[in-house]
Parts: structure tokens; sequence; C-alpha cells
């Protein structure tokens, strides 16, 4: 077995703050519009949940972040780029960004390469992978805000650990479903009990 604690890390809602950007760019855009408030947002798509308040939003919502710059301009969620930093020099763990561009990817695939390299540096862009189904990657651990993450494999070989975000705050996971609150939770220990656990394979 591979001695190496392998962890994936989404992006967007866990390194970059897509959810914050979305909403001032939003409104920005359209101040005379209703707005989802970060506080009222529920479920992972945005688009959907402005098209439930008015059909004409989700396309208006959709434009905000297939603007060019979008994903470039984003914030850092706090916490997350020392916690990567610090992750990459931790003995026996490999770090990998795991993250989904858009269908329209035109400007979100390169931007999310251009954010990874400003914040993170160019090390991190050589662990950068960018898929549309993240169940075919294989790892130990997926740290992502998603609540529901499916595709061709049925079991995927890591586990789910959910970070919490605005759209999913409000969910009951399954019991058995672990989740990250933020940067500043412990997520110290989940990677260390993964390699307990490996341990204990062997
Ligand atoms: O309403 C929405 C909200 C997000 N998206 C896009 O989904 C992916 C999320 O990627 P993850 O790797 O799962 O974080 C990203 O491209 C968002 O822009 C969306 O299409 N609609
Ligand atoms: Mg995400």
């Amino acid at each position: 077995m591979e001695p190496n604690v392998r962890v994936l890390v989404d992006m967007d809602g866990v390194l970059a703050d897509f959810e914050g950007g979305l909403l001032r760019g939003f409104r920005l855009r359209f101040p005379q519009d209703p707005y989802v408030a970060l506080e009222e947002r529920r479920g992972f798509s945005a688009r959907d949940q402005y098209g439930a308040l008015r059909p004409d939003l989700a396309e208006k919502v959709a434009s905000i972040y297939e603007t060019p710059g979008f994903f470039l301009e984003l914030e850092p969620i706090p916490g997350a780029l020392e916690a990567l930093q610090e992750m990459k020099r931790m003995k026996d763990t490999e770090v990998f960004i795991c993250t989904s561009p858009l269908q329209k990817y035109d400007y979100c695939a390169s931007e999310k390469y251009h954010w990874v390299d400003k914040h993170l540096g160019p090390e991190f862009v050589e662990r950068m992978i960018l898929t549309r189904d993240k169940t075919v990657v294989s790892g130990d651990l997926l740290i992502d805000d998603k609540d529901t993450i499916q595709g061709q494999e049925e079991n995927p070989s890591w586990e789910h650990i959910l970070f919490t975000c605005c759209h999913n705050q409000h969910l009951d996971p399954l019991p058995s479903k672990r989740r990250l609150n933020s940067w500043s939770d412990n997520w110290r220990a989940i990677l260390d009990s993964e390699r307990k656990a490996r341990l204990g394979q062997n």
C-alpha cells in the first residue's frame, strides 16, 4: 500500500471564495434586481436558486461567473493558502488541487491555473487536476463543498470530507460523512486519522 496520504482539495468554495465573488459581482452588475444573501443560499447551484427566485435571474447570475476575470479575481477563503502550504510540507502527505471547470471553459480553466500560480505558486500549478468527474481521480481524502459528488465511478477511492460553505451549512449530512467547518477547524486531525487507518491496514 502507498505510504502517503493523498489529499485532493477542491477550489471553488474551499480555496477560492466563489460565493462571495458571485454575490458581489451580481449586486454590482444588477443593482435593481433581487438577490440571494449568503445566509439564504441553499443547494450547490446558485443558478438554480436564482432561477427559482425569478426565471430570468438564472442567466443573469451565470453571466457573472462566465465573465472574463471572475475566477482570477476571487478572494482566497480565510486560512486556505496557509493550510495548503503546510499540507505540502507534511511528511507522508501528497496534496493535489482537484477542481471542475465550467462547461463554458474559455476563461474559467485558464484563470484557475493563474489563480493557483498567483496565490500558491508554480509548485501547486504542477498539482492541479481539472476534471468534470472527480470520482475517477484516485486519492484518500477529497475536501469539497459540494454535498453530493457523483460520476462514472460508483465507489471512488477517496472519502469525501464536506467543507462547510453557505450553500451546504444547513444540511444535515449522513452521520458517516465528516465535515470541515473552515480552515480553522482541525483538518490536521482528519489527515492524521487517515494516516493511522492506513497504518492499521498494513
Ligand atoms: O451555480 C453554480 C455554481 C457553481 N458552478 C460551477 O461549478 C463548478 C464548481 O466546481 P467545484 O470543483 O465543484 O468547486 C465551478 O466551475 C463553478 O463555476 C456552476 O456551474 N453553477
Ligand atoms: Mg467547490
